[in-house]
């Protein structure tokens, strides 16, 4: 094995995956720095979804590295890599499956609840992203009681509560209206840019390549090349929006 670059807080080299009979990823490498919102582009099946678990510890790629901060997950046990997405990933899917019989801020207090941390803390985290989201006002609301993107918003809440290094947020936008899709996409923006996190984006969106420093395209599992230029894409995607994360 060979360390990854100094500068790149996710690094992966080589990745293979096959679901069963069906090769999924076909030799990917790539790296994320401090801080970087990396959009990941392609058709459907082309391995985004595969490729997402597969940086994030979820799955164990059937050949290739995965290393975070330097230390390789491909290797670890799966309680490790589970401790490592509890502590230092936040993950954000198309769906926000929120527990149904739990408020919205006992939703987003979850991940710290599930690691431990005391109830009176994960809840007072748990407030303080739903109100830097802009939906503190269903905190007490149970995920019924909310619309599409209200829950969308208390998913990314109860990604970010952990104040992960890495988001991982995969096609988060899909089944959103296109306003709705365009806040949701900004929330997730604003609140990398102000927490310095790194973010892996799975996107099929103009706007959200826009607000991207980078992007990656997929094709049948491998890598097509660069989508977009970085220079004028990286000034684009640091402008601010209007919501206080
Ligand atoms: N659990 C699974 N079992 C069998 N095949 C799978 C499974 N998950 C994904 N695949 C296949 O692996 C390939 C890559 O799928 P993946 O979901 O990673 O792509 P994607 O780009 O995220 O697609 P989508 O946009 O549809 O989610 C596809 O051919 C898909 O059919």
């Amino acid at each position: 094995m060979v360390a990854p670059p100094d500068n790149d807080v996710l690094w992966a080299r080589g990745l293979h995956h096959a679901h069963g009979q069906s090769p999924a990823l076909t030799g990917i490498s790539l790296g994320v720095r401090e801080g970087e919102i990396l959009a990941v582009t392609g058709p459907r099946g082309c391995g985004k979804t595969t490729l997402l678990k597969c940086l994030s510890g979820q799955l164990v790629p059937d050949s290739g590295e995965v290393w975070f901060n330097s230390h390789p997950v491909h290797t670890l046990s799966a309680t490790s890599r589970e401790r490592l997405r509890l502590d230092r990933f936040g993950w954000i899917g198309t769906e926000p499956r929120l527990v149904p019989e739990l408020t919205a801020r006992e939703n987003a207090a979850l991940p710290l609840l599930v690691r431990g941390d005391g109830r009176r803390a994960a809840m007072q985290a748990a407030t303080e992203w739903l109100e830097r989201l802009d939906v503190a006002d269903c905190a007490k609301r149970r995920p019924a009681a909310l619309d599409r993107a209200q829950q969308q918003r208390v998913a990314v809440a109860r990604a970010l509560t952990t104040t992960p290094q890495v988001l991982f947020a995969d096609e988060p936008t899909a089944p959103l209206h296109r306003a709705d899709a365009a806040q949701v996409l900004r929330t997730i923006v604003n609140a990398a840019r102000s927490h310095a996190l790194s973010v892996v984006l799975a996107t099929q969106e103009a706007e959200a390549t826009t607000l991207a420093d980078r992007t990656i395209a997929l094709l049948d599992g491998r890598r097509a090349g660069a989508a977009q230029a970085e220079g004028p894409a990286e000034t684009e995607g640091r402008e601010e929006c209007s919501l206080s994360v």
